[in-house]
């Protein structure tokens, strides 16, 4: 790299920088804390980093919060924003200014299932007549990577949003956490906005949706809270596995959704889980949920990964070199979101050490993050997990026998192997008792083909994935 482009990147990256740097150290800390902590005290905070990266100051909303992120905080912060930065850095915790001119970077929403109390509040987009759609313009179908894992739910979405109260009402989109269903169903509400400004949009959380009715309760204002509901054209509701067990919700979430589907209105919904697998939901809401369509959003595929490396990097005006991206994409498998943290704590390591983004320094920017996915996911704790969930013997892995309850927990064991670790075709082989590298690739082509028609396997499989991944 010569003189100029070290000063270009030092000087005309040097906001952007700052903002990588803190939100490199969110991310870190959102592996490193409990969700309700990290919820609680890191995620709220914003950050202001000085020219050359030697102090960062965070911003607390009041003294309280200070004294005790001082307290609990500070260290472990400064701690890891050192680590990112290669050195010291001063820490300094203010009480936000009421006008701040100042620019702050806020933490990124990277929590999954964060409480919608404690979310930070989306821009709204006030639609004329004042309604507030709570709908996040960043998230449209533009800067949603499309691939085989959301090709389905993606067309769906699209349809929905050009015509909205005809098909595939309700669309129920679901998946495993980070894999853009959120950004998904915001797509919809600003497609739809963009293209018919009238229209009465609403984003909500499915805790926020309880939290309504549960005021709507005390303060007596369920006209209020009707009439709102009622009255939209579109409604766009997130993580509905959260109305299990509370029956009040559950109730008015079904007369809400009876009065929007009578006037032709929309609505579109996601969950963790397909419709029959959600608990402690009422039957006949359930059976509503499942009368539209109902879509999956697989973890994305390899290709996928890698696409959406290098438009996330682009967009932060970075280009990231195709066999780079291809190594992260490689090595971080399972949601989006983390993808996104891979790719900021490169870019925040090439920015402070003023180095090209390469697949060294890739590896050296993720180097935990790879250690920890190398000690995990072993072709033997994979075994063991899948013996384990389909009770049987884990020396079953191995064996010869082939009835059907054993040889098929064999072949996902395989499937997962090839899935989640680094070995070839004949390595499984060879650590499934000898078998042949084509007996391998004979279970990998079944499982992956069955799981696109079978839901209940996709599930199985999405939880296997999970727990294999810590
Ligand atoms: N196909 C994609 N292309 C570009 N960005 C994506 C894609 N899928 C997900 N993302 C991004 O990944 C992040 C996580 O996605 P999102 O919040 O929509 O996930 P989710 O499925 O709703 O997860 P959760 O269940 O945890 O809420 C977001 O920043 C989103 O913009």
């Amino acid at each position: 790299m010569s003189e100029g482009q070290h000063s270009r990147l030092a000087t005309a990256s040097s906001l952007d920088a700052g903002d990588s740097l803190w939100q490199a150290c969110v991310d870190q800390l959102a592996q490193d804390l409990p969700e309700q902590q990290f919820n609680t005290w890191i995620k709220p905070l914003s950050a202001q980093v000085s020219e050359n990266f030697s102090k960062v100051t965070l911003f607390v909303a009041n003294r309280f919060k200070l004294d005790w992120v001082r307290a609990q905080y500070a260290g472990r912060i400064a701690a890891v924003l050192e680590k990112l930065y290669g050195q010291p850095v001063q820490l300094e915790l203010a009480i936000t200014p009421r006008e701040s001119g100042v620019r702050t970077y806020s933490a990124p929403a990277v929590a999954a299932n964060a409480p919608v109390a404690e979310a930070p509040e989306p821009e709204e987009e006030i639609a004329p007549g004042g309604f507030k759609s709570r709908l996040n313009t960043a998230l449209t179908f533009d800067t949603l990577v499309e691939g085989t894992a959301n090709r389905m739910a993606r067309a769906a979405a699209m349809h929905v949003s050009g015509t909205p109260g005809q098909l595939y009402n309700p669309l129920f989109i679901y998946g495993g956490v980070g894999l853009g269903k959120t950004h998904l169903v915001h797509a919809v509400g600003n497609k739809l906005l963009a293209d018919k400004p009238n229209s009465k949009v609403l984003y909500i959380h499915a805790e926020q949706f309880v939290s309504d009715v549960v005021k709507a309760y005390q303060r007596k204002t369920f006209d209020e809270f009707k009439e709102r509901y009622h009255s939209l054209d579109l409604l766009l509701i997130d993580d509905v596995q959260f109305f299990a067990n509370k029956d009040r919700t559950q109730e008015e979430f079904f007369n809400a959704f009876e009065a929007l589907l009578a006037k032709k209105s929309h609505i579109v919904m996601t969950s963790d889980t397909y419709p029959k697998g959600l608990t402690d939901i009422h039957e006949r809401l359930v059976s509503r949920f499942d009368s539209g369509l109902t879509v999956a959003i697989e973890p994305p595929e390899l290709e996928m990964r890698v696409a959406i490396l290098i438009n996330k990097a682009r967009a932060e005006g970075t280009e990231m070199p195709e066999e780079v991206a291809f190594f992260v994409a490689k090595n971080v498998r399972s949601n989006v979101r983390e993808l996104e943290g891979a790719l900021r704590k490169i870019l925040a390591y090439s920015r402070f050490n003023l180095k090209e983004i390469s697949i060294a320094l890739a590896r050296e920017a993720l180097r935990d993050l790879l250690s920890i996915q190398n000690r995990q996911i072993s072709v033997e704790n994979i075994q063991k997990t899948v013996a384990d969930y389909y009770k049987i013997k884990v020396a079953d892995m191995y064996s010869k026998k082939r009835p059907a309850s054993i040889a098929r927990p064999r072949q996902i064991a395989m499937y997962l192997a090839k899935e989640l670790t680094q070995k070839s075709l004949p390595e499984i082989g060879e650590l499934f008792g000898g078998r042949d590298h084509t007996t391998v690739l004979h279970a990998v082509r079944k499982i992956s083909g069955e799981r696109q028609q079978l839901t209940e396997l996709n599930q199985q499989l999405h939880v296997l994935e999970q727990t294999l991944k810590g």
